[in-house]
């Protein structure tokens, strides 16, 4: 299997304060990958080493097979974190122009790709609005069609359905098994359990390290429980 994302024995702390120890996995591509933990696991500060945007304090991150940061890579996925990084005074069509822009897509091709990720978040009808309009939903959704608009291999997802009602969660959720189906890797972080039960993968992380990692099914058939809530309960810590 090829991997796209390779984690060499990361650590990060914070002054004297360690937040991730030795953490090492592989991230295949194709696949999605589910990181899973209580609040303050460590989980942001992992997919921003993932992105390249920190840089460990020990360890090294490689994406196809170059060590980040570096600036080739950080072209080739997107990124949607937890807030939403819109201009509220600026229109969807203008918002996703200017992403377009940054990652230097021609005119043209910015114009095709706004008409096909805001289909895909399914929003083509409010296209011309101001994101000052939009409801917190519609703004995650337009937060996800910003992270697509360049066709990344990788998109990485900082808890992509916090504040989304279940119905558009679901819908989220069928665009990024679309989205696998077309070859991109995708890496999510979450801590809502139907969730990380969607994942082909799973990383448990509790206090910065990994507890245990498999496929959903795997990782309850080894500990002899029938939910991923049960897994982390007996490797000894709740989820919230
Ligand atoms: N720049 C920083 N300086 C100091 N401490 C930090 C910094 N960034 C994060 N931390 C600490 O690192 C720990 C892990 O934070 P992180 O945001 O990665 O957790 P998380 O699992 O993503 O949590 P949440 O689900 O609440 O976002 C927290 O205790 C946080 O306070």
């Amino acid at each position: 299997m090829e991997t796209i994302l390779q984690l060499k024995n990361i650590s990060q702390q914070f002054g004297e304060r360690k937040i991730l120890n030795h953490i090492e996995f592989d991230i295949n591509k194709g696949e999605i990958f589910g990181l899973l933990g209580p609040s303050g696991a460590g989980k942001t500060t992992l997919v921003k080493m993932m992105t390249g945007t920190l840089v460990p304090t020990a360890g090294e991150v490689f994406m196809n097979g170059e060590k980040l940061p570096s600036l080739q890579q950080m072209s080739q996925y997107g990124f949607m974190a937890q807030s939403d990084a819109l201009y509220q005074e600026l229109t969807a069509s203008e918002n996703l122009d200017f992403f377009g822009s940054l990652y230097k897509m021609s005119k043209t091709y910015r114009k095709q790709r706004i008409q096909e990720v805001m289909e895909m978040v399914d929003l083509s009808e409010h296209l011309h609005q101001t994101v000052e309009t939009y409801s917190g939903g519609m703004k995650r959704r337009l937060s996800l069609a910003a992270a697509l608009i360049h066709e990344p291999e990788l998109i990485i997802l900082d808890e992509p359905t916090v504040g989304i009602d279940p119905v558009l969660r679901q819908s989220i959720w069928e665009e990024l098994k679309r989205l696998k189906d077309r070859g991109v890797t995708i890496v999510v972080t979450t801590h809502v359990m139907d969730e990380a039960e969607k994942c082909d993968r799973l990383a448990l992380l509790r206090e910065g390290e990994v507890i245990a990692l498999d496929t959903p099914e795997q990782l309850k058939e080894t500990v002899g429980v029938s939910s991923i809530e049960d897994v982390f309960l007996h490797y000894g810590g709740g989820v919230r």
